[in-house]
């Protein structure tokens, strides 16, 4: 039997949550999978009940648990708060240094049916998009000490900083990923200002050497890649990069799949346990309409079943599930072009729809 921490959070969280829960429930009876959920709080309903953003009870949950399954949190009734206080600083970075997921996957799929969502030329998406983001998540310019405002409030600052172990783990990753796709890194850093992406450049340039010069390997600057990103995005098969520039890259790589929506991220430590969720947030400009779209949420479940669960064939059964009722012509608000075949469904009937096609 697993244990799974559920944690929804605020705005659309819980709405995409109910059908990612659907979706486990049917797969897991399918495969005779046990799966016990512990739903709990946290982000901006724990501060409203509990005030605090991550409560004691809710982190034993974690600990106790197999595996993460997170929703998301913040949104403007929280953002006004002391920095420790809000929801994302308060409560996701706190879980993920906590339990050391130094390793954020994040893949970047077309569904063909969803070319069209795609906010690219046909042309450069005619054979899909198969990308991976390996982004290191515990470490550079987010953790990094000293970070203040200074009492005046006239500067602040934050630290980037890497050191030559944390970028060798998740560059190892990157690579033995890569053995198994299309055998191909392009690490990502801004090695021609700062001093970290040197060391970063370095360190992968000599693991690449010693352990991995069957990989091919090259290296690419955040501002260039950014633009060769919306550019030829299939140029890329694994991107390896730090904290902050793996952040704004994804959501970037998220529109060639036509939606935020539509991505999740299995972020893992060393021995395996994970937290899965989605990339985007918490999205209050559509929260509580039913009108969300619930693959993001419904991937990271499928992810978690891969990679902490070992289930491979179950998560795969979801994503050709997904593929199904994306392929018959069912999209929610964020991917619907108004295409004829198409059918605007909401959130709780395209969760219906891909537990049926299961
Ligand atoms: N992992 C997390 O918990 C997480 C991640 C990102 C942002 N946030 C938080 O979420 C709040 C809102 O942030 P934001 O507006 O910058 O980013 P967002 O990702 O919440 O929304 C950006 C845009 O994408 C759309 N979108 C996102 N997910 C969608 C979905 N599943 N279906 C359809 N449309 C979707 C939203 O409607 C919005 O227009 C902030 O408090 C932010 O800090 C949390
Ligand atoms: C909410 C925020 C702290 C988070 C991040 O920056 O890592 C989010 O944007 C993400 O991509 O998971
Ligand atoms: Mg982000």
């Amino acid at each position: 039997m697993y244990k799974i921490a559920v944690l929804p959070g605020d705005g659309i969280g819980p709405e995409v949550m109910k059908q990612a829960i659907k979706v486990l429930d049917k797969i897991s009876q399918k495969h005779n999978i046990s799966l016990q959920y512990e739903f709990s709080d946290v982000g901006g309903i724990a501060i409203d009940k509990y005030d605090t953003p991550l409560p004691e009870h809710t982190l034993k949950i974690c600990e106790n648990s197999d595996a993460i399954l997170f929703g998301s949190v913040g949104g403007p009734k929280w953002e006004n708060l002391p920095p420790d206080k809000q929801p994302e600083r308060g409560a996701l970075l706190p879980l993920r240094k906590h339990f050391n997921l130094f390793a954020n996957i994040r893949p970047v799929k077309v569904f063909k049916p969803l070319k069209d969502s795609c906010s690219l030329k046909d042309n450069l998406i005619e054979d899909g998009i198969d990308i991976v983001i390996f982004r290191e998540l515990t470490s550079g310019i987010y953790f990094g000490q000293p970070k203040y405002i200074s009492k005046d409030k006239t500067y602040a600052i934050d630290t980037m900083k890497y050191s030559v172990s944390e970028i060798e783990r998740i560059a190892r990753l990157a690579f033995e990923a890569a053995r198994i796709r299309n055998n191909r890194v392009t690490s990502v850093d801004k090695a021609n200002v700062l001093m970290s992406s040197i060391l970063w450049r370095e360190t992968v340039t000599k693991l690449h050497e010693a352990e991995y010069s069957d990989v091919e390997l090259n290296h690419m600057y955040v501002d260039n890649a950014a633009m060769q990103l919306v550019r030829n995005p299939n140029q890329f098969d694994v991107i390896l990069t730090g904290n902050m520039f793996g952040d704004i890259l994804s959501d970037e790589a998220a529109m060639l799949s036509g939606s935020l929506g539509m991505l999740a991220s299995a972020s893992i430590n060393e021995s395996g346990f994970g937290l899965y969720e989605p990339i985007g947030g918490t999205a209050p400009d559509i929260a509580g309409q039913n009108i969300a779209n619930p693959i993001a949420q419904i991937l990271s479940a499928a992810y978690m079943l891969r990679y902490s669960l070992k289930h491979d064939v179950a998560a795969t059964e979801i994503e050709k599930a997904i593929e199904e009722v994306l392929n018959k012509g069912y999209r929610t608000r964020d991917i619907y072009t108004g295409k004829e075949g198409e059918v605007l469904v909401n959130t709780d009937e395209m969760g219906d729809l891909i537990v049926e096609n299961l």
